[in-house]
């Protein structure tokens, strides 16, 4: 079994990692950090516990721990980080240079040169960066992030769109509340209403892209050349983010095209890889944040309203945003971190 801890367990991902992680075959949970607040209580007391399924009793008995290296046991093989990202900005540096492997979820240092950004299905060979992080850095220990939430509902779509010559992308986001975490948005702000802003979400979606479907030569990392513009709302869904792309593509293509390589996107053999990564919907309805953020056991990405524009094409699509574009991304990051031998 690999020991893991989750930093920023208390909150809205840090829940969902727990949940995750539990019941996980290669992981068991030994470690919990959270703010000085929660310090020093056992996980129960500490955690407003607001998912679905109940608390894990032997989860619930831990003590939280501090953020902070010292704090940490030695024993330790993988820590899972959901901390805001001024704390992780802090915090993940030191860990690693203290010898520990991060999978992170916060959105500091997703676009520096030396840290890879992955999504396993896509670009598992950006892992390779490690090595250049490493030899710059002088760490024992390595870090990794996965990408926002919004980027990765659209990511996996644009790279199957890809094999046509994927020239531009635009977006438009229709984000759930657990987006902003639990104390992101107030009941009065966002019922009866859709926020048409949340900060600096814009530019992730369009930086972060080019990142993700950029090409690794073993040294460096050539960002995609797309043009990928981005417009975000925060709606009064509770989980799941809907978008609606534009893509024009180099080469002609068909709704039918599209529909048929978002299909046959591959999947990967670790353990939180869904068996059909993309799964794409006939109905012109569909997908939705209800009906559908739980393809793949939340892990998946729906796409449906498949048409053909002037030069590409049309549609919408969908991801659990607090499971494959948060927890469940870094934990699949932290399954092919184990499966190449980092950890
Ligand atoms: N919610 C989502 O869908 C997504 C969130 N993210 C990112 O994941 C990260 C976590 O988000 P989320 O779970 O929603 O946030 P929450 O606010 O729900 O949770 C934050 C966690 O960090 C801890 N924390 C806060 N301040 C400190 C501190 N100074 N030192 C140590 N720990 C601290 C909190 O502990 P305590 O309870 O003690 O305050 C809590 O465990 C953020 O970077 C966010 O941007 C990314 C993608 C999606
Ligand atoms: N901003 C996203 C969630 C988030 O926290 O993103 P990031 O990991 O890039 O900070 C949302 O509101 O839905």
């Amino acid at each position: 079994m690999t020991h893991v801890g989750v930093l920023g367990a208390t909150g809205a991902v840090g829940q969902r990692l727990i949940q995750l992680l539990d019941p996980h075959p290669e992981f068991e949970i030994a470690c919990l950090t959270a703010s000085d607040d929660s310090a020093g209580r056992s996980y129960r007391d500490a955690a407003k516990w607001r998912i679905e399924t109940p608390i894990p009793d032997d989860v619930a008995d831990l003590d939280v721990r501090e953020t902070d290296p010292a704090a940490i046991p030695d024993d330790i093989d993988l820590l899972f980080s959901s901390l805001p990202s001024s704390v992780g900005e802090r915090v993940e540096p030191d860990l690693c240079e203290a010898g520990y492997v991060v999978s992170s979820n916060s959105s500091n240092a997703r676009m520096a040169d030396d840290v890879p950004l992955t999504i396993p299905e896509l670009n598992h060979d950006h892992l390779d960066l490690l090595k250049v992080q490493r030899d710059e850095r002088g760490w024992d220990g390595a870090l990794v992030k996965n990408p926002n939430c919004s980027t990765i509902t659209a990511v996996p779509t644009l790279a199957a769109l890809d094999t046509f010559g994927l020239e531009t992308a635009h977006v438009a986001t229709l984000q759930a509340v657990s987006g902003g975490g639990y104390s992101g948005v107030t009941s009065m702000e966002i019922i009866d209403n859709v926020l048409p802003h949340i900060g600096g979400e814009e530019e992730k979606i369009e930086t972060e892209s080019r990142k993700l479907l950029g090409n690794f030569d073993g040294a460096e990392l050539d960002h995609h050349d797309a043009d990928v513009a981005a417009s975000c709302n925060r709606v009064p869904t509770l989980d799941g983010h809907l978008e609606n792309v534009w893509a024009e593509t180099s080469e002609a293509i068909t709704a039918e095209d599209a529909a048929t390589a978002m299909r046959e996107a591959p999947s990967l053999d670790l353990h939180s890889s869904p068996d059909q990564f993309i799964e794409v919907f006939e109905e012109p309805d569909r997908p939705q944040p209800r009906l559908d953020r739980m393809v793949g056991d939340g892990m998946g990405v729906a796409a449906g309203g498949l048409r053909e524009t002037s030069n590409g094409v049309q549609y919408n699509c969908l991801a659990h945003n607090t499971l494959r574009g948060a927890a469940g991304a870094s934990v699949l990051n932290g399954e092919l971190l184990v499966e190449q031998g980092w950890v």
